[in-house]
């Protein structure tokens, strides 16, 4: 299983420039998380401070007990080994063929023979769907291939926990759902910790178990996928539905005279931008048939069921509709839920069928308070509000 990654507190500025402030999530073992956030709001540079590339003036961000803000240059360099990050344009060398690129870090940072290096290198291409292609050149291949080779670079060094820097920028549609699938894949079969960069809303919306957005210098939002897909918050409703309606502007947040203005337009029967209203949970991917199940979406939901009754009420009935009749007597939830539903603290299995294995321990909690405020409303809170306990 992938490591956990705690976040707290992290503030990041440039000169007098603060990029985000009091960031605070954590990304739970093996569990794929999405950050979405307008441009320049400082996804890139949050990637970048969690394998220590930036240093953030405030806060942590520690995996497997190592703070990676404060830690000595050593154990920095340790624990950077712990992460595989596929950057924006795959920062492949443009000079090595995709087999040596895919070979780098092994010969970089391991001791293994040539012999062991080729039957890694060759077993991460295959994984990317790269077989075959060895001999090409970065130059010579498409985005989308490229993008598979900075995967399976990522991959080599057997990473727990796997950092993607806009997996599907420059790619057509058609390639993101390859890509989509890809990872939930990858996931399927080493159960990494993900967190995925992107702007990509059907990426955002299928591939998942939580989500976050930044938003003015502040994490607006973290948790459960279902939660901010069911938002009714402004910011997100915008973004998600890629309309010029709402606080978002072209560069900064808009003042209200320009917002007024967009809302006669938009009455006056002008276009908003968007193709259509998007809301509300759609099935999250599963793995191509023939690979294991997800572990981590498992434990998430066993996780998310704990404080089912902690979630917004669209969120509860968003998730409940997306189980089986199997689940739903696994988690003792009846056919018509009203209110918390019974057990969902302490599920009590009661299965006609065998589900898989479950993993007793609760690692990975998502505390109560990752769910940050949003700026501008004091006291707003989304998902699961309240004080930090903990987890459930
Ligand atoms: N090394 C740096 N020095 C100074 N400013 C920086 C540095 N790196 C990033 N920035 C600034 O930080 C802000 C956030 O940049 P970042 O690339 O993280 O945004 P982003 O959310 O990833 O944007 P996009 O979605 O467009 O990729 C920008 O204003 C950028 O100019």
């Amino acid at each position: 299983m992938g490591a956990e990654v705690v976040i707290e507190g992290l503030t990041k500025s440039f000169g007098r420039q603060t990029i985000w402030r009091d960031v605070t999530l954590t990304l739970p073992p093996g569990e794929v998380s999405v950050m979405l956030g307008p441009s320049g709001t400082g996804k890139s540079v949050f990637l970048k401070s969690m394998i220590g590339l930036l240093k953030p003036e405030r806060g942590k961000c520690v995996v497997n007990g190592v703070d990676i803000v404060r830690c000595s240059e050593h154990k920095m360099y340790e624990t950077r080994k712990l992460f595989g990050v596929l950057f924006q344009d795959g920062a492949l060398f443009g000079s090595m063929n995709l087999y040596d690129n895919v070979a780098f870090p092994l010969r970089e940072h391991t001791k293994k023979s040539e012999t062991e290096i080729r039957r890694i290198a060759l077993e991460k291409l295959e994984m990317t769907g790269l077989a075959g292609a060895e001999k090409k050149l970065p130059g010579e291949i498409s985005g989308g291939m490229r993008k598979r080779a900075g995967l399976a670079r990522a991959l080599v060094l057997d990473p727990e926990i796997i950092l993607c820097d806009e997996p599907d920028s420059g790619l057509d549609p058609v390639r993101t759902a390859y890509i989509s699938q890809l990872l939930v894949d990858l996931n399927a079969q080493i159960d990494a910790t993900i967190l995925i960069v992107t702007h990509n809303i059907n990426l955002a919306r299928t591939v998942p178990d939580n989500i976050g957005m930044l938003y003015r210098k502040e994490l607006v939002m973290f948790g459960p996928r279902e939660v901010l897909l069911t938002s009714d918050e402004p910011v997100v409703r915008q973004f998600l539905n890629g309309s010029r309606m709402g606080p978002i502007g072209m560069s900064e947040e808009k003042d209200q005279a320009q917002m007024a203005r967009e809302q006669a337009h938009a009455a006056a029967g002008h276009h908003d931008g968007s193709t259509e209203e998007v809301r509300g949970i759609v099935p999250q991917l599963k793995p191509t048939p023939g690979l294991p199940d997800r572990a981590g979406a498992r434990r998430r939901m066993d996780r998310v069921m704990r404080g089912l009754h902690t979630l917004p009420r669209a969120a509860q009935d968003g998730i409940i509709q997306s189980l089986s009749p199997e689940e739903q007597r696994y988690y003792n939830i009846g056919s018509r839920h009203q209110g918390p539903p019974q057990g969902a603290t302490n599920p009590q299995p009661q299965r006609s069928a065998p589900l898989p294995q479950r993993q007793p321990q609760h690692q990975g909690q998502l505390p109560a308070d990752q769910v940050a405020q949003l700026p501008g409303k004091p006291g707003g809170r989304y998902g699961y509000g309240g004080p930090r306990q903990g987890g459930q």
